[in-house]
């Protein structure tokens, strides 16, 4: 089966406030996707159409060529991963491993016994009586070991510290090599997370404003420093996202591509080309009147 994820004309609604309005855009398998968006853009909404949590109020989401809504085939090719409440989870972590193994055919024990030795978990303990850090790392435990084709984390990293999140995204890449799968991670942490991603896709305010192979977008994102006129002239129909000036000097962040020949006059005319951050290009990209 194709693991293809498609979605067309998807808007939802909540009461008359959109959440998501009319996005398309297609994700294939053994890629993974960084979904970046401010607070209230729209990631959980969307990842919870393709979990299935709810239905879409118009347009539709395909995946492997089907609805997946109450499908229970596709769903199973589906995890989603968010953060969860543990607060009356009883069961012991190896008690609620066995469980959910039981229902994801991919699921590899061995593999997850090695997390948790990495996440310094104990195997014994009550979930509901871990730490916020260590119940994301339960979560992120259970979306790498089940295999699942579609895996999603939604803010996965939540409450986890640097070294923990940083554990986090070696295993994702090292299991990612190993056994491929589409993944979509979303967060706000792009710049700790950014070379995860072989695509990125930026929502704002319900809204999709860009999908983009990663390193097509950070090639596209240019710094112009120089002379105030000289930048002036050469960004004039670029689309600029930010300005800084001190004194005569000037720096604008630009969006686009720039031609051999432009690059060249820019440099013979004394003004200085610098890339842009993912990051950069998130802040810029998405700001603007609330
Ligand atoms: N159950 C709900 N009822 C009403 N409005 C909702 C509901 N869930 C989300 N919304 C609204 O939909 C919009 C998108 O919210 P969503 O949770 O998808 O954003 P997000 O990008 O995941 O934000 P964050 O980064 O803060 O988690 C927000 O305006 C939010 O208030």
């Amino acid at each position: 089966m194709s693991m293809s994820l498609e979605v067309k004309n998807l808007s939802l609604q909540f009461g008359n406030s959109y959440a998501l309005k009319d996005m398309s855009f297609q994700l294939n398998e053994n890629k993974i996707y960084g979904l970046i968006g401010r607070n209230g853009a729209g990631k959980t909404s969307l990842l919870s159409l393709f979990a299935s949590f709810r239905e879409p109020t118009s347009g539709t989401v395909k995946i492997a060529g089907e609805n997946p809504f109450e499908n229970a085939r596709i769903m199973q090719q589906v995890n989603f991963i968010f953060n969860k409440d543990y607060k009356d989870e009883s069961d012991s972590l190896k008690n609620y491993l066995e469980s959910i193994s039981r229902y994801r055919p991919n699921f590899d024990m061995d593999y997850a016994n090695h997390l948790v030795e990495k996440f310094k978990l104990q195997m014994n303990k009550p979930i509901k009586e871990f730490s916020k850090g260590m119940q994301s790392a339960v979560n992120v435990t259970i979306g790498l070991a089940s295999r699942t084709p579609i895996t999603i984390f939604d803010e996965a990293y939540n409450g986890m510290d640097a070294p923990t999140r940083e554990m986090f995204y070696q295993q994702l890449l090292e299991d990612q090599l190993e056994h491929p799968r589409m993944m979509i991670l979303s967060t706000h942490l792009v710049s700790e997370m950014e070379h995860l991603f072989d695509e990125v896709l930026f929502l704002n305010k319900g809204e999709l404003i860009l999908h983009e192979e990663y390193e097509t977008l950070v090639t596209k994102g240019t710094s112009i420093t120089g002379a105030a006129e000289t930048v002036d002239a050469f960004v004039q129909a670029k689309k600029q996202l930010n300005t800084k000036q001190l004194g005569n000097t000037k720096s604008v962040m630009i969006y686009g591509e720039i031609s051999e020949a432009e690059r060249k006059a820019a440099q013979a005319n004394g003004l200085e080309l610098g890339p842009i951050s993912l990051q950069d290009l998130f802040i810029h990209l998405t700001e603007g009147e609330e």
